[in-house]
């Protein structure tokens, strides 16, 4: 049998799920999709290895399980998106029925993803001409799809690639561009807008969509949206149906991760700073990992069912996900 953990105390989940979700919060799985995808795994491997003797015991070993997975990064919604979708997949009277149903569900799940991306990326790809210059801001692989199948049609397409501060997930993207033959040009955040003169797109993912069409997407994002509206470059926003919000139709706001201060200023240069007064606590750091751009400066939201205007979002997301809300192990 495998290794468990407890992780509230009454009820195992198994090493592997506890293992992503650490994964998870140090973003070595990083990126709306990429952290959907592995926490739909996740939930398969428990089903696969669950000991429970019966079917009360295996459901609250997947709930736990899931509750382990979603309480590792508040922003992105495709984690309890693909939570909740896996969940409400776990049917049957035994536990052999649970188990086979739900690794079925969370197989369903990783395969939809993954062909999603390649269709919105077809649909994003028709906004892309020859010869067109991509602005990008962090590392998407919904906005990357676009760029591929851009490639795929035979067009020529280059791109200017922001660092992304302050973990330079830039850097991803641009290895990615690199290895499909992509001219890149990379330059720090703060040099966005001068190189906007020479761009046709700027071209982002999200994390969250909200009901009212504004785009949660790495810190930075907004600025650059803004930016990109007064010199008349549009906004591309690629996020797959999974990326919408669904509490946001009712009201509430999307939490904006906080993370840790060392990712902008390690402890040896905090020390430089204070370097009189090493007790100094005069001096703290803010390290949102996202912002909100406001529908107004978006152009257009690409999804796998289509493009979008961001203010007509709201119907794409009833009709995908009706009214229900609540948590994803409250299925
Ligand atoms: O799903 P895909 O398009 O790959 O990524 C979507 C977004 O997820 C990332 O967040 P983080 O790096 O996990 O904080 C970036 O903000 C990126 O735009």
């Amino acid at each position: 049998m495998n290794e468990n953990h407890p992780s509230d105390g009454t009820v195992d989940v198994d090493a592997a799920v506890v293992d992503t979700a650490d994964d998870i919060a140090e973003m070595r799985i990083r990126g709306a999709a990429t952290i959907a995808d592995a926490a739909a795994e996740a939930l398969a491997i428990q089903a696969e290895r669950s000991d429970a003797d019966s079917p009360g015991a295996f459901q609250r070993q997947l709930r736990t399980a899931a509750k382990t997975l979603y309480e590792t990064r508040p922003t992105a919604v495709s984690l309890p998106n693909a939570l909740r979708y896996v969940l409400r997949g776990m049917e049957g009277e035994t536990v052999a029925d649970l188990r086979e149903t739900t690794i079925a569900r969370a197989e369903e799940f990783r395969t939809d993803l993954e062909q999603a991306q390649v269709t919105l990326g077809e649909i994003g790809a028709n906004r892309l001409r020859d010869g067109d210059v991509v602005m990008t801001h962090c590392h998407s692989t919904d906005a990357l799809s676009c760029i591929e199948a851009a490639l795929e049609d035979g067009k020529e397409i280059e791109a200017i690639v922001k660092e992304t501060r302050p973990r330079k997930q830039g850097h991803i993207t641009a290895r990615q561009l690199r290895e499909w033959g992509v001219p890149v040009t990379l330059v720090v955040d703060n040099a966005a807008r001068r190189y906007l003169d020479e761009a046709d797109h700027v071209l982002v993912g999200a994390d969250s969509i909200a009901a009212d069409g504004s785009v949660i997407n790495k810190i930075g994002t907004s600025g650059l949206a803004v930016n990109a509206r007064e010199r008349g470059v549009p906004v591309m926003v690629a996020a797959q149906t999974i990326k919408l919000h669904p509490d946001t139709m009712t009201g509430q706001t999307v939490e904006i991760e906080m993370r840790a201060e060392e990712e902008v200023l390690p402890p040896e240069e905090r020390a430089d700073i204070v370097a009189d007064a090493p007790n100094d606590d005069g001096l703290s750091v803010e390290n949102p990992a996202f912002d909100v751009t406001p529908p107004r400066h978006v152009d257009a939201i690409v999804t796998e069912r289509g493009q979008f205007p961001p203010e007509s979002i709201v119907t794409l997301m009833r009709e995908l996900f009706g009214e229900t809300t609540g948590e994803p192990w409250e299925v």
